[in-house]
C-alpha cells in the first residue's frame, strides 16, 4: 500500500490562485478539477499548509508503475492499494496498464477523481473515502510491516524471505517526499537501509527480494 500519498485535486483555498486559473485553463478544466501538482502550481502550494510536501502525483505514478509492471504483479501475487493524504483509497486491479506518459495519467486521476471509476466499463481503477486503518481491516493482513527509515534495519534480501513466509503480508510505504506518515499506522517498523530512499525504490526492492525469495 502506498499510504498518505500526496495526491488531491486543488484544493478550494487556492482555485483562484492566477497559478491554477492559468493551468487549469491550458488543459480545459475547472480549477477544482485538476490535481494539484507541486512543479505546476509551485507558487500556490506555498499559501497551503504542508505546501511543501503536498502536489506529489508523480510519486504515485513512479510507484504504480514499477508495482503493476513487476514479476510479482504478473504472477498474481500482488494487490496495490493507494491510500490519500484526504482519507481516499484508491482500488487498483492487477491487469491495470496505466499511462506512461506523466500528463497523461494525471488526466486519468482527474477523471477517477471526478466518476468515481476509470473506465466506466472495467472500473480498472475506483477510489472511495476510506481511512488507512479501514483499508488495514479491511485487507485483514496476517502482518503489517511500514516501511520507514528509523524503524528495524533488516537487509532488503532478508525482508523478502520473511514476505515470503506469510500467508498475506501488508506492506505500508508512504507515498510523499518529506516527513513522516500522517496517519497513525500500526506496524513493524522497518528500515531497509540506513539512509532515507524514495518511496519507488522501497517498492522495488521489496518487490524484487520477495519475488527472489518464492522463486518467481
Ligand atoms: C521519501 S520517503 C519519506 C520522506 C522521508 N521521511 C524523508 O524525510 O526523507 C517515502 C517513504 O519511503 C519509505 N522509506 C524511505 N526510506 C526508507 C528506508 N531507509 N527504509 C524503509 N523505508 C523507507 C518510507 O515508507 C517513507 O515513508
Amino acid at each position: 500500500m502506498i499510504a498518505d500519498s500526496e495526491l488531491e485535486l486543488v484544493p478550494e483555498s487556492i482555485a483562484d490562485h492566477p497559478a491554477v486559473v492559468n493551468y487549469a485553463r491550458r488543459r480545459g478544466k475547472k480549477p477544482e478539477e485538476v490535481i494539484l501538482e507541486g512543479s505546476y502550481h509551485h507558487s500556490a502550494l506555498r499559501k497551503l499548509e504542508d505546501g511543501e510536501r503536498r502536489g506529489r502525483p508523480d510519486i504515485v505514478h513512479i510507484c504504480l508503475l514499477n508495482a503493476l509492471e513487476s514479476i510479482a504483479n504478473k504472477e498474481g501475487k500482488l494487490r496495490v492499494y493507494v491510500h490519500t493524504r484526504n482519507d481516499e483509497v484508491i482500488y487498483v486491479k492487477p491487469e491495470t496498464r496505466l499511462p506512461r506518459n506523466y500528463n497523461r495519467f494525471l488526466g486519468l486521476m482527474e477523471s477517477l477523481f471526478k466518476n468515481g471509476v476509470v473506465p466506466k466499463d472495467l472500473a480498472l481503477l475506483r477510489i472511495e473515502e476510506k481511512t488507512l486503518n479501514e483499508l488495514v481491516e479491511e485487507i485483514a493482513p496476517d502482518e503489517v510491516f511500514v516501511m520507514h527509515e528509523e524503524g528495524e534495519l533488516i537487509k532488503p534480501r532478508d525482508f523478502g524471505r520473511v514476505l515470503a513466509e506469510l500467508e498475506n503480508p501488508l506492506v505500508i510505504i508512504g507515498g510523499f517526499p518529506h516527513g513522516d506518515f500522517r496517519s497513525k499506522v500500526e506496524g513493524r517498523k522497518v528500515s531497509l537501509y540506513r539512509e532515507p530512499l524514495m518511496a519507488w525504490t522501497i517498492v522495488n526492492e521489496v518487490l524484487v527480494n520477495f519475488e527472489s525469495a518464492i522463486g518467481v
